[in-house]
């Protein structure tokens, strides 16, 4: 039988895919559920979904706090490195909860059900510091310099412990969310609106009624702008501490050396050295480090201000014009790509000079900090080759950040 047939109603974009439920996959969830070992965490929301978990935000009954419990998928529990990450980059308690930093890891234990054993990672919330919601009375801080210079901070320390992220771009950047710790699950339940629910009906008899939920519930991030909206009431007002998250996608690793995975950053945001050998040899495994973040961290910080991608509508017409642009934003083509840049007619030249001068039209037009100074930080970020970025510490010494204006 078909996956499609397993459940009467059409799975909806904005929530796991159904056929997900299954031996080895998702665990199922409901509203209301208490998790932990004592059980300690009762779940509130649905927070997000990827691959290979799905996200929930809980109250923590004993220490009174909220939290994000990512529950992988039992096939990915005892595969995952998340974890090994993730204590990897505890901060010290001493340290304040308002400094830039990586998601936390606050608690980790497993959990079972019908689908498997599934190991529950317990960290802090983080809103997704890009809104995708049209509204705009919802909360969209600006992309200021301190949002900038704090993702170096978080990324610097992230390579002082040895991970290279490998998937830096904006949807895996977030902002603390403190004053959810003031609210009881009653309370949250109460101020939101009804949430949103999917059911999940099986029309196969074979199915067990254990390994899938009673209903699929979408994100709520919209939902959680409402707190950021009470802790920053000013519009525009500087939202203090950055979180960068996702260290399960399969690409953040121990750069020790070892082999690095395949690229899992979405193509545009890849560093030359990935992105080069994949588009014009079918080389997808190309190894990749810290200092290919540097390059992806530029082409971020480029979409959050300029609310749009750098390479501009080209690039989506035709991947495989990626490393042309890339020289023409350089301003040079290596020895190694010369006979792929000249087998493919392309309408750019190698002068950079236009190109920066309409990205720092753009910056100006988004009313970002410093427009020359940013793309001049950009461009410093932004080289062929990867020797010759500078590393993430070095850079929160450029005069970008440590001007003020
Ligand atoms: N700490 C958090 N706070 C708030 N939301 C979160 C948090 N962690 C994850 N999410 C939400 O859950 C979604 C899925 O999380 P994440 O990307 O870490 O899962 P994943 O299984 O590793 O995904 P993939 O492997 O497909 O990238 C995120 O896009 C985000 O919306």
């Amino acid at each position: 039988m078909s996956d499609d047939w397993l459940f009467v109603y059409p799975d909806q974009d904005d929530c796991e895919p159904s056929n997900g439920y299954k031996i080895g996959g998702f665990c199922p969830i409901k509203l209301g559920d208490v998790l932990g070992d004592p059980p300690q965490y009762i779940v509130i929301a649905k927070l997000g979904f990827g691959d290979y978990s799905t996200v929930w935000l809980a109250r923590d009954r004993v220490l009174s706090r909220t939290v994000a419990l990512k529950i992988l998928d039992a096939e990915q529990t005892g595969q995952s490195r998340e974890l090994d990450i993730l204590r990897r980059l505890e901060v010290p308690a001493s340290v304040s909860s308002k400094d830039p930093r990586p998601v936390q890891l606050l608690d980790s234990f497993e959990t079972t059900s019908a689908n498997g054993v599934h190991q529950v990672l317990v960290t802090d919330v983080a809103v997704p510091l890009l809104n995708p919601d049209p509204d705009p009375s919802s909360f969209q801080p600006r992309m200021t310099k301190d949002i900038l210079r704090q993702l170096v901070q978080t990324l610097a320390f992230l390579h002082s412990r040895g991970i290279a992220h490998g998937d830096l771009n904006p949807t895996n950047f977030g902002l603390a969310v403190r004053n959810l710790n003031r609210c009881s699950e009653n309370m949250f339940w109460r101020e939101n609106c009804l949430p949103r629910t999917f059911p999940l009906v099986s029309c196969s008899p074979d199915l067990d009624p254990n390994s899938f939920p009673p209903y699929l519930c979408p994100s709520m991030d919209c939902d959680l702008r409402g707190f950021l909206l009470k802790e920053f009431p000013i519009k525009g007002h500087l939202p203090s501490s950055v979180r960068i998250l996702d260290f399960g996608s399969g690409a953040p690793y121990v750069a020790d050396g070892s082999p690095a995975p395949q690229r899992q950053t979405p193509l545009f945001y890849a560093a030359p050295e990935v992105a080069f050998p994949e588009v014009a040899l079918d080389d997808y495994d190309a190894p990749w480090d810290q200092r290919s973040d540097i390059w992806s961290l530029a082409i971020a910080f480029h979409d959050l201000v300029a609310a749009q991608g750098i390479y501009g509508s080209l690039s989506e017409s035709d991947p495989k014009s990626l490393p042309h642009l890339m020289a023409a934003l350089c301003g040079g083509v290596p020895d190694a790509w010369h006979e792929y840049i000249a087998s493919r007619a392309f309408p750019l030249g190698t002068f950079p000079e236009p190109l920066w001068k309409k990205i720092e039209a753009d910056f100006e037009v988004a009313r970002a900090d410093d427009p020359p100074g940013l793309v001049r930080l950009l461009r410093r970020m932004m080289i062929l080759d990867p020797a010759k970025r500078p590393t993430a510490a070095e850079l929160l010494g450029d005069p970008y950040f440590v001007c003020r204006e």
